[in-house]
């Protein structure tokens, strides 16, 4: 046995495998840390990591047993996983070459991007602006990327250009649309009471309800970004990606809009 660890020969190619086995490890890592996933995912590596010092040691019976758990393992990693895998090959799909705001790989193959309309962003600051003084609750998505059209259909549809009244109006607490999110595409609110997925980020203050963790939510499984607006206390706060930017001014709220368009 000490033979054949001895005469392991590595390659640079065994080198590029091993950097690039960690760098996924990391993505992943990154991706589930602070959820209920990272137990499991510890869990599974720890696992896997076993069985692949049991084979390396030849052991047999062992590494056949947790060759055949491994092995059903994977699927049973792809329901327990779904929301995690779809935010990596999101993370995969954002890669800077991808990305529409970038555009390379659109010049280079020559795609006519249809023009969008741009976001309104002085309506939008102006309806946090006022929301936030009144202390009214929202929860706006802005969908940048055209992703959200199943959450778009959970919600009524409005369809209607951005308008700072239009937003108030519709946070307003007596009106019949205030509930849940509003998505927002292409500078037209698409829908209102949208019902979005709910984060299980276990690392949050106990004070964020669920505005704050749907907020988060949505902005953990797609790359919209999202802004909050506290019914009780009128802070206004920013996701994306799954954070929570908490109690920012509502310049700090324009500059990270302005970031992302
Ligand atoms: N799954 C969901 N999708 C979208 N909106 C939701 C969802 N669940 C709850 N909400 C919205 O969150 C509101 C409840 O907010 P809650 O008080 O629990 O959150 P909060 O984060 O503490 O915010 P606030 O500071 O405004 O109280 C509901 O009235 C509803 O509008």
């Amino acid at each position: 046995m000490l033979n054949n660890l001895l005469f392991i020969t590595i390659r640079w190619l065994d080198i590029v495998d091993i950097l690039l086995v960690s760098i996924i490890m990391y993505q992943l890592y990154k991706l589930v840390k602070g959820t209920v996933a990272i137990k499991i995912f510890l869990g599974i590596l720890a696992i896997y990591l076993f069985w692949k010092i049991a084979a390396a040691l030849k052991m047999e019976l062992l590494s056949e047993i947790l060759g055949q758990f491994i092995g059903v393992g994977v699927i049973a990693l792809i329901v327990v996983f779904q929301q995690e895998i779809r935010r990596f090959l999101l993370l995969i799909g954002n890669n800077r070459i991808f990305s529409s705001k970038n555009g390379k790989l659109f010049k280079l193959l020559q795609v006519n991007k249809d023009e969008k309309p741009k976001l309104n962003t002085t309506q939008l600051i102006n309806a946090s602006r006022n929301l936030a003084r009144s202390k009214t609750g929202a929860l706006i998505i802005l969908d940048l990327h055209s992703e959200l059209k199943l959450y778009t259909v959970s919600g009524e549809k409005i369809n209607a250009k951005i308008s700072s009244s239009l937003l108030e109006n519709i946070f307003f607490k007596n009106s019949p649309l205030h509930d849940g999110g509003v998505i927002i595409q292409n500078n037209e609110i698409k829908a209102a009471r949208c019902i979005l997925p709910v984060s299980e980020n276990q690392s949050f203050p106990n004070h964020f309800g669920l505005r704050h963790r749907s907020a988060a939510g949505i902005t953990e499984v797609s790359q919209a970004i999202a802004i909050i607006i506290s019914e009780e206390t009128g802070k206004i706060s920013f996701s994306k990606q799954g954070e929570i930017k908490h109690n920012i001014s509502i310049d700090d709220l324009e500059k990270n809009i302005l970031a992302e368009l």
